[in-house]
């Protein structure tokens, strides 16, 4: 069976788990480490707001070496080679990322010091494995008109590769027609998308890539897609590369740290209650 194939078939066994076999390695209530298993909102809560938005549950896994994002892992007999599986997985789609990466740096003209650092900034170490599953809406729940099943948001690292079952969802904005446009899944294509902080890194020459899920009208079954976000160093600073910065103009963005953009994301979205956040 084909890697992705198995990825989805392990995600299915994962999440098909009673609930109080996924609880075994819960994702703590703060954001650090995030990792492990988070479960749904509950319908109720969901019908007060009158807003059907991160109706998932999800499982976070990043690199064993990872000191501050450490791993929660199941104990091993709850779902065999569960450990083994996603930390294979979690290597190739870094590898498949570093790729990328050099393809990136290519197509931006990084100069040859440039592009050291930007490879520098992204060891492997950070990047985040995430399985999700949209269970299904019971047929009777109630149809709002700002339904979706991840509302419209940038991802915040680096770059972003997604994959997705057949139950598509999955939208990118078009900026020149302002128009949502369905990204359906293909065999042997891979959808990705740049996040704030290439953007930053390119001064803007990519800029972050504004996607949302959403619920098809007629079509509300479970749904279950992969995201694979590659970060950068939280600590390294951040800052438009010379190169990218036309000469006598500004650079676009102010030097920061991933870990101080994250922090200051994670006020706003505290202060608006907004609950888009998405990684
Ligand atoms: O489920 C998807 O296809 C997209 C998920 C996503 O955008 C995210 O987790 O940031
Ligand atoms: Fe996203």
């Amino acid at each position: 069976m084909e890697l992705l194939e198995r990825a989805f078939d392990m995600s299915k066994k994962l999440f098909d788990l009673p609930l109080e076999d996924k609880l075994k390695a819960p994702h703590p209530k703060i954001m650090t480490p995030h990792r492990g298993y988070s479960g749904v909102r509950d319908l109720e809560t969901i019908k007060s707001l009158k807003r059907i938005s991160d109706y998932k549950e999800s499982y976070e896994i990043g690199s064993d070496e990872n000191r501050e994002h450490y791993n929660i892992w199941l104990p091993e007999q709850v779902l065999p080679g569960f450990r083994d599986f996603t930390t294979q997985l979690y290597w190739k789609l870094s590898d498949v990322a570093t790729a990328i990466l050099e393809a990136l740096i290519l197509s931006v003209g990084f100069s040859e010091e440039e592009a050291k650092y930007v490879r520098k900034l992204h060891n492997g170490h950070t990047n985040q494995l995430r399985l999700l599953h949209y269970p299904t809406m019971p047929h009777d729940f109630p149809q709002y008109e700002d339904q979706s099943r991840l509302g419209a948001h940038t991802d915040w690292e680096s770059f972003t590769f997604l994959f997705q079952d057949s139950h598509q969802g999955l939208e990118f904005l078009d900026r020149e027609t302002g128009e949502f446009v369905a990204a359906t899944p293909k065999p042997d294509t891979l959808y990705m998308n740049i996040g704030e902080m290439f953007m930053r890194l390119s001064n803007g020459y990519y800029p972050a890539g504004i996607h949302r899920v959403v619920i098809p009208a007629s079509y509300r079954s479970s749904r279950y897609s992969i995201p694979f976000f590659v970060s950068p160093d939280p600590d390294a600073v951040i800052v438009p590369q010379p190169s990218c910065v036309a000469a006598g103009q500004k650079r676009r963005y102010e030097p920061i740290t991933y870990r101080g953009f994250l922090n200051a994301q994670f006020k706003r979205i505290h202060v608006q209650k907004n609950p888009n956040r998405s990684q």
